[in-house]
């Protein structure tokens, strides 16, 4: 019936139909992924969170008890003196009562105003333990978490969805605790005066938790998905931004568009049913509420005619009615807002049970000081755990060698580099650096003896000195500079507005390719460190501006071991050796002299690049 009433309300034209057959159906016809019902689980944990300051939410709860007992004394005390005065007895005492009655209301809204404002420190300062936990729990995170996600939907979690948390905490879960106190306490009362009315008025208990029950059933998917559709648009709007160039290059603005529409069709329709549905509630709080003052006031009336009540009672008792009823409705109210925050705090519990990089504890060192000898034995690595991405990789680097990777796309270059850095850990076989397997050095420390200088170099909002700065925070201003003249950064830094201290957007805009590579040789100059990780442009750089790079290159590469993926002839000429790949495999490896002389992939490459220099 309630499905036939929706459909009345049906929203204003969908972009996207609903469902058919899933009940109040999701958008886009899927059926709720998540099962919104591990409550006692999250809540659990959220309460981990909270009991850290368990000594002032012990003063919550005081304030609440205190609160919640006033607030049923002061109707009680009308009742009395309504009785006294009938009795002919009130008229004496008006004055003191009076004054105790505004006392009793004075001290409910200083305690409700103390429950509220420690909450809501207690509140923000769980909020705040949970979003730095989240951030940084992220950064433990291995690259294949991220290589999962999109970055907006990352995002979301810790900003929509942690609001969702924090917004229950400030006023919701008191507000709720304090309708459940003042709910019993009202029973109680009500039982102690009249067991016969109290039963009258707990006709209407059964059906208004069935249909809180019946409805938030419903709503609890809905609303996961309300936050899951949320995280989407937010992971779509960052592609979407950050791929701005290409867009515009391919002319899709209007797909993309359209794509957004499709998104947002999403939001708004799992929004509106979760609202709407849950939005029933407190009409139908209302509806029964109502029924059972009736009930009250009809009863009651006739046993007060009967003489077996008194009028005051009966006072109360409507009172108390609305008082026993409030709660159900507050919590009804709140039941919105819990439920959307058991949801968020669901999503951010997901991401804090993702497995971290293993740990570094323990038996992992941090090493001093580096050569730069690597020795890859047998190493095989796959991203999936099912093909080989890297099958049977050995060789050896000696200290301050270059090594150049050369082969076809996807042959796994990259991965190579990955696997040296530990962005991840190989399947089979060894990696050594100075003879000490890498799975033993901690990950901070390893990373701390290689400098990458990448295709697309990150650029931070910032100065250039900053950005440069990067590579060794506590660098003078003159190492700077010094670093930048070994990268041949210098001059064209100086011919800038602004020289060192120009700002820089964080994407780079507003400098070139090839300059934010010097910017990137500079950093790693400064860095200093023992092994070089450098991915070779392949988009073509003017000739001034790459013979710079390749100076600038040298001068990095000096007295380091560099592995270089190499797409220039010039550089991979110039390798101590060279590891051909393909398909996973390391094919050939040698000096480009001797690799010239025999026949195969590396033969093949050279003849394609000098034919494409020639023409
Ligand atoms: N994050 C990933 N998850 C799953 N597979 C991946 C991932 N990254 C790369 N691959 C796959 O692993 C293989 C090797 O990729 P890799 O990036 O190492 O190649 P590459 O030699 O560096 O290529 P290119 O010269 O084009 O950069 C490819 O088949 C690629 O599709």
């Amino acid at each position: 019936m309630l499905k036939a009433l929706l459909e009345a309300f049906r929203h204003p034209k969908p972009d996207i139909e609903l469902g058919a057959g899933s009940g109040f159906g999701t958008p886009s016809g899927r059926k709720p992924k998540g099962k919104a019902k591990d409550w006692s689980g999250t809540l659990k944990r959220l309460w981990s969170y909270l009991a850290v300051r368990k000594a002032k939410l012990g003063l919550v709860l005081f304030m609440v008890i205190l609160s919640s007992g006033l607030s049923l004394l002061g109707p009680y005390m009308i009742g009395m003196a309504v009785d006294d005065y009938l009795e002919g007895a009130g008229g004496r005492s008006w004055g003191i009562f009076l004054g105790a009655l505004s006392l009793v209301y004075i001290l409910y809204s200083l305690t409700s105003w103390l429950q509220n404002i420690w909450m809501i420190e207690v509140a923000q300062e769980t909020i705040y333990r949970m979003r730095t936990e989240l951030f940084a729990y992220l950064h433990r995170l291995p690259i294949s978490f991220f290589n999962r996600r999109q970055q907006g939907e990352i995002m979301s979690r810790l900003t929509n969805d942690i609001e969702n948390v924090s917004s229950t905490l400030n006023s919701s879960a008191i507000q709720i605790f304090s309708s459940v106190l003042t709910l019993v306490g009202t029973v109680a009362v009500m039982l102690w005066l009249s067991p016969l009315l109290t039963l009258l008025t707990f006709i209407v208990v059964p059906l208004m938790l069935f249909g809180m029950r019946w409805i938030t059933r419903r709503t609890g998917p809905l609303f996961k998905e309300r936050q899951r559709n949320m995280g989407e648009l937010n992971g779509y709007i960052e592609e979407t931004l950050s791929g701005q160039r290409i867009i515009k290059a391919f002319s899709q603005e209007t797909r993309v568009i359209q794509g957004f529409r499709e998104r947002n069709n999403r939001i708004m329709l799992s929004g509106y049913w979760a609202q709407s549905i849950s939005g029933f509630i407190p009409k139908l709080m209302n509806g029964l509420n109502n029924l059972s003052f009736a009930i009250v006031a009809g009863v009651g009336g006739l046993l007060a005619i009967h003489g077996s009540i008194s009028v005051g009672v009966i006072l109360v008792f409507v009172e108390y009615t609305r008082q026993f009823t409030r709660p159900l409705n507050d919590l009804a109210n709140q039941w919105n807002t819990l439920l959307s925050a058991v949801a968020g705090a669901e999503r951010v519990f997901e991401v804090l049970d993702e497995e971290t990089e293993a740990s570094d504890e323990g038996a992992a060192i941090a090493l001093e000081h580096v050569a730069g000898a690597v020795q890859f034995s047998e190493v095989a690595f796959s991203y999936d755990g099912e093909g080989d991405t890297l099958q049977n990789i050995s060789f050896e680097a000696k200290p301050g060698e270059m090594i150049a990777l050369v082969g076809p796309t996807g042959a796994g270059k990259t991965t190579l580099i990955g696997l040296l850095s530990r962005f991840y850990d190989p399947s089979e076989g060894r990696i050594m650096i100075d003879g000490r397997d890498i799975t033993s050095i901690k990950r901070e420390s390893l990373r701390g003896h290689m400098a990458f200088v990448l295709q697309d170099s990150f650029l931070f909002k910032g100065s250039i000195r900053d950005n440069i700065r990067y590579g060794k925070l506590d660098a003078t201003d003159e190492e700077v500079e010094q670093a930048a003249k070994l990268a041949n950064a210098h001059s064209f830094i100086m011919r800038m507005p602004g020289g060192y201290d120009r700002m820089l957007s964080a994407d780079g805009s507003g400098i070139s390719q090839g300059q934010k590579q010097l910017l990137a040789i500079a950093r790693a100059i400064l860095a200093d460190p023992a092994m070089l990780i450098l991915d070779e442009a392949t988009s073509s750089i003017d000739t001034v501006t790459e013979v710079k790079i390749q100076e600038g290159l040298q001068a990095l590469m000096k007295g380091r071991t560099s592995f270089v993926i190499a797409h220039r002839l010039n550089t991979i000429r110039a390798a101590d050796r060279i590891l051909v790949l393909r398909g996973g495999r390391l094919i050939q490896q040698g000096s480009h002299e001797k690799l010239l002389q025999e026949e195969g992939l590396y033969q093949d490459l050279v003849q394609g690049q000098r034919k494409a220099a020639v023409n």
